[in-house]
């Protein structure tokens, strides 16, 4: 089995690691300082589950990987439309690609069945412009349950965390789902193929609708968000209206908003990625969180006023800088 990780970063990196150490045919593409350590060192995997390296081949140039079975997509889904010139050299016929990005999928409505079959998400596929260069039949959906880090160049830290659970857009269990699952447990990873990912995909949302985007306008860590009353009621009310969507659209995610909430502070005093992400000056993966439930609010009539307004208040958090300064206000004389 031929995989090439597109964007071998924290999650990336990690999954590289654990399949090169399951026998697969690894190639990481990276770029910077980052791939000059790892070139030369290989990854280094800190983790409480044991130290490793892995020493896959490491490039900047997907043309001298050339087609691979699975592609795994460990860019931030900011880059996703831009990463065209990446990917095409990577592809054959069966290409699968399986993405690590949180929230709402390019391809969530892909083989979904019944009103909203075939439709694009704006948000999450402007213009598709996602769609265009990552085909929407090549998806394999993913949802990461692990936390990394990158320590330093060519350095994983493992925080916490082995399941990434993969399903097909149409709910089969396909053998190319079964191939790399199979690589993923042999690497030490749990890789359970769900027929119901939709499921997975809206409870791992619950969180990252509410925290990360609260995250980035407090500044605040999980622990200190949970113990604040009122913006736990927040966050309550944000996932209550987000369950309202995806039990609209007919899944049926299984957790409460009391477990989710429970489950989240015990993460402890965590900066969310999109705090981290905030504090570095990166762009904030917020659309595929946020703007992409509101937008499915407005297809299927659920209102959403406490998304609406967390929306757009990062939207504006997000944008503000490249919209330039705030016009100087008039004097009332
Ligand atoms: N880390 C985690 O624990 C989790 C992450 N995820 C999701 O996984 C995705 C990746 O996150 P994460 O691994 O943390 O992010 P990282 O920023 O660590 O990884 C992305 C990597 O892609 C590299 N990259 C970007 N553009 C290019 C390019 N043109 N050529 C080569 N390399 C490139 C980046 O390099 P550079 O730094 O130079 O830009 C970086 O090393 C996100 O969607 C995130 O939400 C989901 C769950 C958990
Ligand atoms: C910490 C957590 C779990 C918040 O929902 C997360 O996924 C993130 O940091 O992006």
């Amino acid at each position: 089995m031929k995989v090439a990780v597109l964007g071998a970063g924290a999650i990336g990196a990690y999954v590289g690691a654990a399949l090169h150490r399951a026998g697969a045919d690894v190639h990481l593409v990276a770029r910077g300082p980052h791939l000059a350590a790892m070139r030369q060192h290989g990854v280094r995997v800190l983790s409480p589950r044991g130290d490793f390296t892995a020493r896959p081949h490491c490039t900047d140039d997907p043309a001298e990987i050339g087609p691979v079975d699975h592609v795994f997509l460990g860019l931030k889904a900011t880059s996703y439309a831009a990463c065209g010139p990446l990917v095409a050299p990577l592809l054959q016929e069966h290409t699968s690609v399986i993405a690590a990005q949180n929230g709402i999928p390019w391809w969530y409505f892909h083989r979904h069945g019944g009103p909203h079959d075939g439709h694009r998400v704006e948000s999450v596929d402007p213009g598709g412009s996602v769609s265009a260069v990552l085909a929407p039949e090549r998806a394999i959906g993913c949802v990461v349950y692990a936390a990394t880090e990158l320590e330093g160049p060519g350095v994983v830290r493992h925080l916490e965390g082995t399941r990434f659970s993969i399903g097909e857009p149409d709910r089969s269990v396909s053998k190319r789902c079964l191939e790399f699952s199979e690589a993923m447990h042999t690497g030490g990873l749990k890789c359970p193929v769900e027929p119901e990912l939709r499921d997975d995909i809206w409870i791992k949302l619950l969180g990252n609708i509410s925290f990360n985007p609260i995250s980035a306008l407090t500044r605040a860590t999980m622990r200190q968000m949970c113990l604040h009353g009122t913006t736990r009621e927040v966050i309550e009310q944000m996932m209550r209206e987000t369950l309202a969507v995806a039990h609209t659209l007919g899944c049926r995610p299984a957790i409460s908003v009391e477990k989710r909430i429970a489950g989240a502070e015990r993460v402890g005093d965590h900066r969310t990625s999109t705090l981290q992400d905030l504090e570095k000056g990166k762009p904030l993966e917020l659309d595929v969180l946020l703007a992409a439930v509101v937008e499915l609010a407005g297809i299927t009539g659920v209102p959403v006023p406490t998304l609406r307004t967390v929306h757009a208040l990062s939207d504006l958090l997000a944008t503000g800088t490249s919209r330039g300064p705030a016009p100087p206000t008039r004097s009332a004389a």
